[in-house]
């Protein structure tokens, strides 16, 4: 981070262990440095939104978390458990599938795409993992999944399969799977990047509905401006691969300290406004 840097920390106050922690992460491809040794904390319920420039490493930092990708160098722990690492009579070594698996289980993940299981219906899509990975009973894990679905607004579904559902159905189903599973952090990776737009709505309203209701913490990448500012307890610019500012979404929108923020909400700003101009004249076309 760099001397831009500005908010972040503890969102009340109160001293908490944080729920994720980065320490000095760093990833490459071969010559290439896409991320520069991030450090980020992410508390117990609180709610972090990524923003940045495409390219900036946002889902890179993203999958790192995911444990999709490896970091090159530094340390992430979540709920004090070392991710890519585990330590053997106090040395620092690669994490065994055990390991990885057991940290996995801590963390929630909803990618652009859903991801879900073609040949199960949704109810079968939201137990799987409960029966499976958690070992529940299929009675149990029903009722949990029923519970779910409910909150998702897809109660009418359970018995679909995911072909005859929407997109943004579709999204709610991979969102209530992963949040059915409670894990200490929830990972929304662009989720509604791939929608038709009239859709979107309904899957951000679901997260917002989550982030209110839930103590579970959330780092959400996301493109959607109005969101992140609603949504987040704090915004995080990523600017080539480093944390360029971080603060609440009001000082992150409305108060942008460094110049390569102030040129990207611009940027933003005359895309939406275009966009905007462009629809109020094709609708005039259309009248
Ligand atoms: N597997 C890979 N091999 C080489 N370069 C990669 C790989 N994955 C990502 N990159 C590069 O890393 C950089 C950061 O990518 P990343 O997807 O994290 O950015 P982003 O901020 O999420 O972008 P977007 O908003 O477009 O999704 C990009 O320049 C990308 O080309």
């Amino acid at each position: 981070m760099d001397d831009e840097v500005h908010g972040g920390g503890t969102p009340d106050g109160v001293h908490q262990e944080p729920v994720v922690k980065y320490r000095k992460v760093s990833k490459s491809y071969g010559s290439t440095v896409v991320l520069n040794e991030i450090d980020l904390d992410i508390y117990p319920g609180e709610k972090v939104a990524v923003i940045g420039p495409s390219g900036s490493g946002k889902t890179t930092l993203a999958r790192m978390l995911m444990t999709l990708e490896e970091p090159t160098a530094g340390t992430i722990e979540v709920d004090g458990e070392l991710l890519w690492h585990q330590k053997v009579k106090g040395k620092l070594v690669p994490a065994n599938e055990k390991h990885l698996h057991n940290v996995r289980s801590k963390i929630g993940m909803v990618f652009q795409h859903f991801h879900l299981f073609p040949h199960m219906t949704i109810l079968r899509n939201v137990t799987e993992a409960l029966i499976h990975v958690q070992g529940m009973s299929r009675a149990e894990a029903t009722e949990r999944a029923l519970e779910m679905l409910e909150k998702v607004g897809l109660s009418d579904k359970v018995d679909e399969y995911p072909s005859r559902l929407s997109g943004g159905q579709k999204q709610r189903v991979a969102i209530a799977r992963a949040v059915v599973m409670r894990p200490r952090v929830m990972l929304f990776d662009e989720a509604t990047s791939a929608l038709d737009p009239e859709l979107v709505g309904e899957v951000l309203s679901v997260i917002k509905d989550l982030a209110a209701a839930g103590d579970m913490a959330m780092m959400l990448i996301t493109h959607e401006m109005d969101f992140a500012g609603e949504i987040a307890d704090r915004v995080i610019f990523t600017d080539a691969g480093s944390i360029v500012e971080q603060g609440t979404p009001e000082q992150i929108f409305e108060r942008p300290q460094s110049p390569r923020l102030q040129a990207f909400l611009s940027r933003f700003r005359q895309t939406w406004f275009m966009g905007g101009v462009q629809e109020a004249s094709i609708s005039a076309e259309k009248r």
